[in-house]
């Protein structure tokens, strides 16, 4: 498998890299469509992507950003993915962008889910760029170890784009774009740093079930080769 990996000396520099990149490539979708579509990650590796990102000198009034996933918890918790967004990437030259949060209070993830697939069924096709983050469980987005609901969130027989999950190692419930819409993503990458990340990925890249590490769903996926990994230290 011709999996892309690029590996920075710092983290500084692989945010700066990996911001040059999507910049070029969310440019080239305004260029072409008129528009943008970014799907970003939560947690706390993309930090300082965000920062360096929020910088780029785009039209980020054509753009629309979106998470691959969301702990569903309102936007005043630590935890909330959406706050990361908003707080980290939505400032500076980004603060025009669109957002297009998951959480929606007063209903449950498993209620909200059906209305969240249909709208970000249009929301987010095309996918210009999806950047995936991986747990030391080897969950990627919100494709847990263990989760009932992996079978429907890595091929989703109704075709949705959007899934309800909930998962021993997840926290709290959750909904995650479903792989397929991650695949269609005509920039696809996996960012992760630290010495414990790469040790994972070694777990992840080598033979095992898919059901143990997630993450291998888009690992192993040959139609996906042009996968870039960004790691640093
Ligand atoms: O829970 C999540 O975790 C992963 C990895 O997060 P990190 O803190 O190890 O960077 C993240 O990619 C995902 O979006 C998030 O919901």
């Amino acid at each position: 498998m011709d999996l892309r990996f690029h590996e920075y000396p710092t983290r500084e520099a692989l945010a700066e890299g990996l911001a040059t990149g999507l910049a070029a490539v969310l440019a080239t979708a305004i260029d072409a469509r008129g528009a943008a579509t970014l799907a970003v990650s939560g947690g706390s590796t993309p930090r300082l992507l965000f920062e360096r990102l929020s910088q780029a000198d785009i039209e980020w009034d054509r753009v629309c950003v979106l998470l691959v996933d969301e702990r569903w918890v309102d936007e005043d918790s630590d935890r909330s993915n959406a706050r990361l967004v908003r707080n980290g990437l939505l400032v500076g030259r980004a603060a025009k962008a669109r957002f297009e949060p998951f959480f929606i209070p007063g209903r449950t993830a498993a209620e909200a889910a059906p209305d969240l697939s249909d709208r970000f069924a249009v929301i987010a096709r095309p996918l210009d760029a999806a950047i995936l983050g991986m747990g030391n469980d080897g969950h990627t987005a919100s494709f847990f170890p263990g989760s009932e609901q992996l079978g429907a969130a890595l091929a989703p027989s109704d075709g949705a784009s959007v899934v309800a999950v909930e998962a021993p190692g997840a926290g709290e419930p959750r909904v995650t774009l479903t792989l397929p819409l991650l695949l269609s993503a005509h920039f696809l990458a996996l960012h992760i740093e630290g010495e414990d990340k790469r040790e994972t990925l070694g777990l992840a890249l080598a033979d095992g079930p898919l059901e143990e590490m997630p993450v291998r769903a888009v690992l192993r996926q040959e139609s996906r080769d042009d996968l870039q990994i960004f790691w640093a230290r």
